[in-house]
């Protein structure tokens, strides 16, 4: 049944405004593997922290090799989806993909000149990677039309050249050149995607019609799990734009997002050819991140600990499984660190394969998580430098009470260095930066352990900020000229810190031979407790999302960048 019913309900613009989770239709079509389309799209808005919604324009019997047939319904029949959707429900964002025909175009320009939603992102969905036609050759001057009416367009490279009457462009340069032409004759944003160049940085750049612009570069990620891309990235933009982000915050979301969800992608086995990317990866580690589970469970550690071999088999962290042990870079002195050293192996193997350690090592980790990681760090060096002077203070043995002194004492030279160095560049007009959640847990676990504990458990629970660290250092691999953050990867290298490491492992190992088994057992719990705080520190970063702070939805004059737009 094609033909409208009467509006029967109040459109929600007269109901109380749906607050922080911006409502977002996609018009597009379909693809039955999930990976592009309107799938894509639904994935993508609700990863963005919108509610989606979907109007189809055409089946699509596709797959991850490519397209094999279509299935257009009649044009009346899509308008009738528009209108049941406008009807009754208020659109903070609207993103178009496949549209397929000129007559389908016609039919959402119609529906538009009604509904005229704040936010318009169109992505002029021409020809999938596989080659496959989404856009009928004789609708692509409809198409170029149409995306004068967006608030931006997301072309790829092939799209951006029929956009703007271009030949194909082979370098960002080109590209951008092309972009700013077109923006300035039409006063509509483009955002430039270089994921189809041969350029070892992907770059999305948001192009005002004044000339403006704004680079979210991100590493390329070396796999084939990329369809869909292109429906993520504008479908996520229009997501984040709808709840009211700047254009910046909006595109460094996305972009960001993104990044993690191709990186993702290969590991869903989904399909032989070019598989779908992972929208769900974020949402599911912060998830896990959000847990309240135990960190060390009542029977990881017996209460008495006789022996080392008491501490058996690995077995902290969240499940138990069988855990190879990693080789210890610093390597233990003896069979009580021995011991310690296996009992935390699945964190130390979780630290090795944080997301945050990759994205430091191949450079991908976004800017503002660095700044946060390094504020925190800061903060922590000085709770870290406090916990080690209480155990100078506790310590009778004058080589003891020397080395933890002087190790206080490089933990706050650090901290010093850190904010003449690498902070010192920073906006020093705001508020200075807060500990977290995770960093205040931290170091208040090591000043109480160090304080209130016997010695050998507050000597155990300073030790993995020592050894995990140096183990971290030992791992990297060279980076090539230009990474972001290779002169702080050189930091990890200093070979002062692996004698410095290989110094409190020789303290927890005599404190723990000399110490009773009850002792030695509190003493294990605070040294696996204390890894699971290096795993925690290091992730937390990849938590806090870019721009951060309240979500709001924003009118039109909170963002003067948007004015005029989706006409
Ligand atoms: N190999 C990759 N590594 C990192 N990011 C990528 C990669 N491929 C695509 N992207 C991201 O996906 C976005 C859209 O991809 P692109 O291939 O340019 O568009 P489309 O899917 O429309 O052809 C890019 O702008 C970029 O953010
Ligand atoms: C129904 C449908 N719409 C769009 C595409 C193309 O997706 P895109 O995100 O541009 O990326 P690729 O799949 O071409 O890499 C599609 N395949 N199906």
């Amino acid at each position: 049944m094609t033909s409208s019913c009467p509006t029967q309900f109040p459109p929600s613009s007269t109901l109380p405004a749906a607050a922080s989770v911006p409502r977002v239709l996609s018009i597009a079509g379909t693809d039955p593997t999930g990976g592009a389309g309107t799938a894509a799209d639904l994935k993508s808005i609700t990863a963005a922290g919108g509610y989606g919604m979907s109007v189809v324009t055409a089946l699509v019997a596709q797959n991850t090799h490519g397209v094999r047939d279509l299935h257009v319904p009649p044009a009346e029949f899509l308008a009738a989806q528009l209108r049941a959707v406008s009807d009754d429900v208020t659109l903070d964002a609207v993103k178009t993909g496949m549209l397929g025909t000129t007559e389908f175009i016609a039919t959402v320009v119609a529906w538009l000149d009604d509904v005229r939603p704040a936010i318009l992102v169109v992505d002029p969905v021409m020809i999938a990677t596989s080659g496959d036609r989404l856009l009928q050759p004789e609708a692509e001057q409809a198409m170029v039309a149409f995306c004068r009416r967006a608030t931006v367009v997301t072309p790829n490279i092939d799209e951006l050249a029929v956009l703007t009457g271009s030949p194909r462009a082979t370098t960002e340069d080109e590209a951008l050149e092309q972009a700013a032409r077109w923006s300035e004759e039409t006063g509509v944003a483009v955002v430039v995607k270089t994921g189809h160049l041969d350029t070892l940085t992907v770059t999305n750049t948001w192009l005002s019609p004044d000339g403006s612009r704004i680079a979210v570069p991100s590493t390329r990620v070396d796999t084939t799990s990329t369809h869909g891309t292109g429906c993520s990235l504008s479908s996520a933009l229009a997501t984040r734009l709808g709840r009211g982000d700047s254009p910046a915050d909006a595109l460094a979301w996305a972009t960001d997002w993104l990044h993690e969800s191709i990186t993702h992608g290969a590991a869903l086995r989904v399909g032989s050819g070019h598989g779908p990317v992972d929208h769900g990866h974020r949402a599911r580690r912060l998830q896990a991140a959000a847990s309240s589970a135990p960190w060390i469970m009542p029977d990881a550690v017996p209460h008495l600990l006789e022996t080392p071999a008491d501490l058996g088999a690995p077995q902290a962290g969240d499940h138990g499984r069988n855990v190879t042990v990693p080789a210890p870079a610093v390597a233990p002195p003896g069979p009580w660190t021995a011991a310690l050293w296996a009992a935390g192996a699945e964190i130390t193997a979780a630290i090795a394969d944080s997301d945050f350690v990759r994205a430091l090592v191949d450079g991908s980790l976004p800017q503002h998580a660095f700044a946060f990681y390094l504020a925190q760090d800061a903060l922590y060096l000085n709770g870290y430098a406090r916990a080690l002077a209480a155990l100078a203070a506790r310590s009778t043995d004058p080589d003891a009470q020397v080395y933890w002194s002087q190790a206080a004492t490089g933990a706050l030279t650090e901290e010093a260095e850190l904010h003449r160095g690498w902070l010192g560049s920073a906006d020093h007009t705001g508020a200075p930066p807060a500990p977290s959640p995770v960093t205040a847990a931290y170091t208040t676990f090591l000043l109480a352990t160090a304080l209130g504990e016997d010695r050998a458990v507050g000597v155990a629970a300073v030790l993995p900020c020592f050894w995990l660290y140096a183990q971290v250092g030992a791992a990297l691999p060279a980076v090539p000229a230009g990474h972001p953050y290779s002169a702080w990867l050189d930091t990890y290298r200093d070979p002062g810190f692996v004698t410095a490491t290989e110094q409190a492992l020789a303290q927890l190992e005599s404190e723990m031979a000399a110490a009773s088994p009850a002792v030695r057992a509190a003493a294990a719990r605070a040294f696996l407790t204390a890894c699971r705080h290096e795993l925690e520190f290091f992730d937390q970063a990849l938590r806090l999302e870019p721009g951060g702070g309240a979500a709001l939805l924003a009118t039109e004059t909170d963002r003067p960048e948007l004015a005029g737009s989706a006409r």
